[in-house]
């Protein structure tokens, strides 16, 4: 067979490794041959890309980022580009395309597996918002280096006797801010799932200076936003790709809890630096097994489906369902978090 293999999307860490795995298992176990187009779905709408043999992919396991490159490309233009897709699958003589991306790339994958294209999915992300799968691979990472962080702010916090409002990833969900809030012992934690009573968080915080603890971290998801009418707040705008461009939720926070509790506050933007550099062993074994099985799946010729993870086991499950709800925080396990603040 010949297999076609692409990163779209943010990048995550684990991308390697799903790709290292796909080309083991297809070319050593299978006998087949695998390409890999560069820089995500604009690869394959411009024909561009590159043979993927042991050698290509040797080394790269434990590097962060994806050989392939990435990209994101207008939806409309993707949706125009169908036939030249198809087109050039046929030049290629691909049987399959195995995408690995976020919940745009697997919508994506299913307008074009809708079409007839033989696709099988990889979820990506580190948001882990992707609502079919326990866990995407690069959360682990990121929750990783989000911990890390908060661990070292807060020793530079009670140093100052500051409030430090630590912005993490996750633009519709909060998982990253729960779990990273959770393992270092963050005192507030907000997510885009509940929107946050200005009111509240100050009255959260300034009960533990009451307390006469000399310092507060407060952990916030990027895409978390105040209710409705209680705070002034920029949202932003949007980009021409249709994502929300955030206006700094970490920034408005510490300027207003500064106002508010008289207690010097400044702001972290963890940013992309959760994204970058090695995956920890969780997500690169998950990513392998992803791999493995998205190969398992091409020569099933179980099309119009991506690999998940359901407790222990990989399963196949189709893209129609994967795309139709993100996967949020729900309230038992905030309740669960808002415990140990
Ligand atoms: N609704 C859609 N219809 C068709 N194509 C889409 C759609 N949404 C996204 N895409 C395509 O998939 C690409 C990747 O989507 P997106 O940029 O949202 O990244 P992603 O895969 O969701 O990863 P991330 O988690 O980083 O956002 C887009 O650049 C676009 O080409
Ligand atoms: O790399 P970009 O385009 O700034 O995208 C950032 C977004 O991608 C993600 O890392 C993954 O979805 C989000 O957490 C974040 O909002
Ligand atoms: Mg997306």
């Amino acid at each position: 067979m010949r297999i076609g293999v692409l990163t779209s999307g943010g990048d995550c860490p684990g991308l390697n490794a799903v790709i290292r795995s796909v080309v083991h298992r297809a070319v050593v176990d299978h006998g087949d041959e695998v390409i890999g187009f560069h820089d995500g779905w604009k690869g394959l709408l411009e024909c561009d890309y590159r043979k993927l043999d042991l050698d290509a992919v040797s080394g790269i396991l434990a590097r962060g980022g994806t050989i392939l490159g990435s990209s994101r490309v207008q939806p409309a233009h993707l949706r125009g580009g169908v036939e030249r897709a198809r087109g050039h699958l046929a030049d290629l003589g691909l049987d399959a395309i195995i995408p690995i991306g976020g919940e745009g790339t697997l919508k994506a994958a299913r307008l074009l597996s809708d079409a007839g294209l033989p696709i099988v999915g990889v979820p990506k992300t580190i948001d882990n918002d992707i609502a079919v799968t326990d866990v995407t691979f690069g959360f682990d990472t990121a929750v990783g280096v989000a911990t890390e962080a908060l661990d070292r702010l807060k020793t530079t916090a009670e140093s100052h006797q500051r409030v430090l409002i630590v912005e993490v990833m996750g633009r519709h969900t909060g998982w990253i801010a729960l779990h990273s809030g959770m393992a270092a012992g963050a005192h507030a934690i907000v997510v885009p799932e509940r929107p946050f009573d200005i009111e509240e968080l100050t009255r959260v915080v300034g009960e533990r200076f009451s307390m006469g603890k000399k310092f507060a971290i407060v952990v916030v998801a990027e895409g978390a936003k105040p209710l409705e009418g209680t705070m002034e707040f920029d949202v932003g705008g949007t980009d021409i790709y249709g994502h929300e461009r955030f206006a700094g939720v970490a920034q408005q926070l510490s300027i207003e809890l500064e106002q508010r509790l008289g207690k010097e506050a400044r702001a972290v933007i963890l940013g992309h630096v959760q994204r970058g550099g090695t995956p920890t062993a969780y997500d690169r074994v998950l990513a392998t097994r992803f791999g493995w099985h998205a190969v398992e799946a091409v020569h099933r010729g179980e099309f119009g489906r991506m690999t998940a993870l359901h407790g222990t086991d990989i399963v196949m499950v189709p893209l129609a369902e994967a795309v139709e709800t993100l996967k949020t925080v729900p309230e038992d396990r905030y309740a669960e978090a808002q415990t140990v603040l």
